[in-house]
Order: structure tokens, then C-alpha cells, then sequence
């Protein structure tokens, strides 16, 4: 197959399904020592199963790969992370914006299709987040050279000094590893910090915090930059400091040709034992009213949540406003469950079978459900 002389794109595309070949084959073949590479997905999920792919198969050669990509409105929690200390479920939930836990550790960010994500993939030996940055840095220097960018030594990227525009994050495997990072162009800054924003007061755990910063788009400093004109540029500055062809490939995450294997990495990306489960044990104490209208309608309720699941559970009721006995049951039956809205409205809805011949009680009962659903 004349793979050696031709371009990344052109080989691909010139494949027929009988001589199709794998991503990993391909950059094989490519005498260049660097790639670049960007993901044609805005699915958070296959996109973080693509770094995956790529950090497995692609990686175990001492190969430069720049891969650019962007999501639709999501959430990125860092891999030691607890989604309910770092943001508003029920909003998201409410708004379509998805969740995601990521391999790599670090705080929460939000993504759209505002903000860029570059992942640097190399050898553990050439492993440089600094240089990656500095790359960033000179791409923004080269088409806007007013921009006041400086790279931290927490590798956040902050404007004029104050304010953050790029946040980092790493994986580092046994040979090979990838310095992710994120760059804000024109995300919706409204969303984000109200996503970004935990109802939970009482809530302990000894998760990985974020580090909460303002944050600002380039396009806030500069209204002609958009999210292309940015990647482009840092495609054409990797291109020049790696000696590489200038062009970028793009790659489908769904390609289970091109990619084998790949569809495993994004179901595990999406199960519900991966984004939840993985949180490490935490308790919360919520102290509610149910109804404003009904003295002394307060509540309490106490859990301890290890691997996403409730492990014990105390609901107390401040006046007889509800039969102590329904709210009982519930806690006992609420132990073992996920601590999710979608199981609590399964046991939830199985109560109200029993008392549905009394409105006024199954207000109250919905009422007091909604509030702990709320809180998952
Ligand atoms: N998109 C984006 N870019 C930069 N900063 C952000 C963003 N979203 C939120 N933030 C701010 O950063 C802090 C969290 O900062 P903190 O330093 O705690 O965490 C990070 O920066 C993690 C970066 C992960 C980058 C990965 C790259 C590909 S997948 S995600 C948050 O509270 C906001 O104030």
C-alpha cells in the first residue's frame, strides 16, 4: 500500500474498506515524527475515549501527536472528583448540559463550543507542559501579537495577568503520557459559572476541590478571534516547531475501523459506575423546609454515599407534619440505591400508589421527594 509518500488526509481517504487500516498503522507508516490531529466529534464522551485510543495505541512509539477537538455543553470533572461538591446537577440535568469524569486528575471545567481542547501527546520522556504552553502562547503571539498571555506554574494561562483563559490537566501512563488543556475563546461565561456553583453546603468528602478562578474569552479582548482562527494557528505553530506537515487529519471517534476497539472505551466513558460511581465516599447533611406554607414542614436528612451508592440514610422530621413511619421506610429503602433522582423516583412513585387515596398526603410526600431528588 503507497502509504509512505502520501499525506495523512489523501491515505485516508483513498482507502477502500478492503485495504482500510488502523489509525495506529497509519502513523506508523507516516515517516513524520509528529501528528496533528482533529476529532470531527463534539461528544465529550467518545472525544475522552479518542484520547484514550490514542494514548494506548498510537502512543507507544515515541511520536508527538497534537489532537484539537470541542464539545457541545458539558462538564468535566477531574478523575478524583465529587460531581455534587462541584456542580449544579439538578441545573444541568434541567439545561441538557453533560457530565463527564476524565482519566486525568485536576479540577472541573466547562466546555462548549467556545472553548478549545488541546491534548499533547508524547513519550513520558518528552512529557512538557511548560513548552506545550509556551507553544499555545507563541501561536496567540503570532496572530494577535497585542495579547498579554503568561503561562503560571500551576499551568493555568491567564490574560493580562489576572484572568485565566486555558486550565490544565495530565495523564502520565508507564512510557507515554498527555498534558491536556483547555482554551477559552467564546464560551458562554453565564453558564459556566453558574454550572460550576454546588447547592451543597454540608457536604464532606476528601475529593480532589477545584480551584475556582475568573475567567475571561479572548474574544472578550479581541472580537475578530474565533475558535478556528485559534486552532488553526496552534496547528500551524506545532506544525513549525515539530517539522511536520502543516495539515491536519481529522478523525471520526466512531470509527471502529480506523480505530478498534475504540466503541469500549466510550461506553465505559458514559456508564453511570464510571462518572458517579467512581466518586470517592462523602456524607451530606441538607436541612430543608418542604413547604413554606406548613409550619414546622422542616427536614433533615443525613447520608453517607460510598461508590455513588447511599450507605446509610436518616431522614428526621421536625413536627408530625408527615407520618414518621412513611419517611422511615423511605430512608431504609433508599440504602443500597444509587444516589440518583432517577431510583429515588422509582421508590418514591411506589409510595404514592399506597397513599393515593389521600391527596393532601401525597402533596406532602411529592413534595418532600422532589426536595431530596433535587439535592442528587
Ligand atoms: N473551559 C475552561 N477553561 C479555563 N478555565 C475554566 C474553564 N471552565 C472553568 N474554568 C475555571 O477553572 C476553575 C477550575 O480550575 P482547576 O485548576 O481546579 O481545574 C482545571 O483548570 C482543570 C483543567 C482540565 C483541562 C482538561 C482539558 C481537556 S478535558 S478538561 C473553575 O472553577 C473555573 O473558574
Amino acid at each position: 500500500m503507497p502509504l509512505l509518500n502520501v499525506g495523512f488526509r489523501a491515505a485516508w481517504r483513498t482507502l477502500s474498506p478492503a485495504c482500510y487500516t488502523t489509525l495506529a498503522a497509519l502513523a506508523e507508516s507516516r515517516g513524520d515524527s509528529a501528528l496533528l490531529l482533529k476529532s470531527t466529534s463534539t461528544d465529550i464522551y467518545e472525544n475522552l475515549a479518542l484520547e484514550d485510543w490514542l494514548h494506548e495505541y498510537v502512543q507507544s512509539r515515541d511520536r508527538h501527536v497534537l489532537l484539537l477537538w470541542r464539545n457541545c455543553p458539558t462538564v468535566v470533572i477531574g478523575r478524583h472528583q465529587n460531581p455534587w461538591q462541584e456542580c449544579n446537577l439538578k441545573l444541568m440535568r434541567d439545561q441538557g448540559i453533560q457530565l463527564s469524569r476524565r482519566r486525568s486528575g485536576g479540577g472541573t471545567v466547562y466546555h462548549d463550543l467556545g472553548n478549545i481542547n488541546l491534548t499533547f501527546f508524547t513519550s513520558k520522556k518528552k512529557y512538557d507542559r511548560r513548552g506545550n504552553l509556551e507553544l499555545v502562547i507563541s501561536a496567540l503571539k503570532r496572530i494577535r501579537p497585542q495579547l498579554n498571555v503568561l503561562a503560571t506554574d500551576r499551568y493555568d494561562l491567564l490574560l493580562n495577568g489576572v484572568f485565566k483563559i486555558s486550565g490544565t490537566a495530565s495523564k502520565i501512563g508507564r512510557t507515554s503520557a498527555y498534558h491536556h488543556c483547555t482554551l477559552l475563546c467564546n464560551s458562554n461565561r453565564h453558564v459556566l459559572s453558574s454550572v460550576l456553583h454546588s447547592p451543597h453546603q454540608g457536604l464532606k468528602t476528601n475529593a480532589t476541590p477545584s480551584i475556582p478562578a475568573t475567567v475571561k474569552n479572548l474574544c472578550d479582548e479581541d472580537p475578530t478571534l474565533t475558535c478556528d482562527l485559534l486552532m488553526d494557528a496552534i496547528a500551524m505553530e506545532y506544525a513549525r516547531q515539530h517539522s511536520c506537515q502543516s495539515k491536519i487529519m481529522l478523525v471520526d471517534p466512531k470509527d471502529n475501523l480506523l480505530l478498534p476497539g475504540i466503541a469500549k472505551f466510550t461506553q465505559e466513558l458514559k456508564s453511570w459506575d464510571w462518572i458517579y460511581g467512581r466518586t470517592p465516599k462523602f456524607s451530606i447533611s441538607h436541612y430543608f423546609s418542604v413547604d413554606h406554607n406548613l409550619p414546622g414542614a422542616e427536614v433533615e436528612l443525613n447520608m453517607s454515599i460510598t461508590h455513588g451508592r447511599i450507605e446509610s440514610c436518616n431522614i428526621k422530621l421536625f413536627s408530625d407534619w408527615l407520618p414518621s413511619m412513611m419517611c422511615n421506610q423511605l430512608a431504609s429503602d433508599l440504602i443500597g440505591n444509587k444516589f440518583c433522582p432517577t431510583e429515588t423516583l422509582i421508590l418514591a412513585s411506589a409510595y404514592l400508589r399506597v397513599c393515593s387515596q389521600d391527596n393532601e398526603l401525597c402533596t406532602k410526600w411529592n413534595a418532600l421527594c422532589e426536595q431530596v431528588m433535587a439535592i442528587m
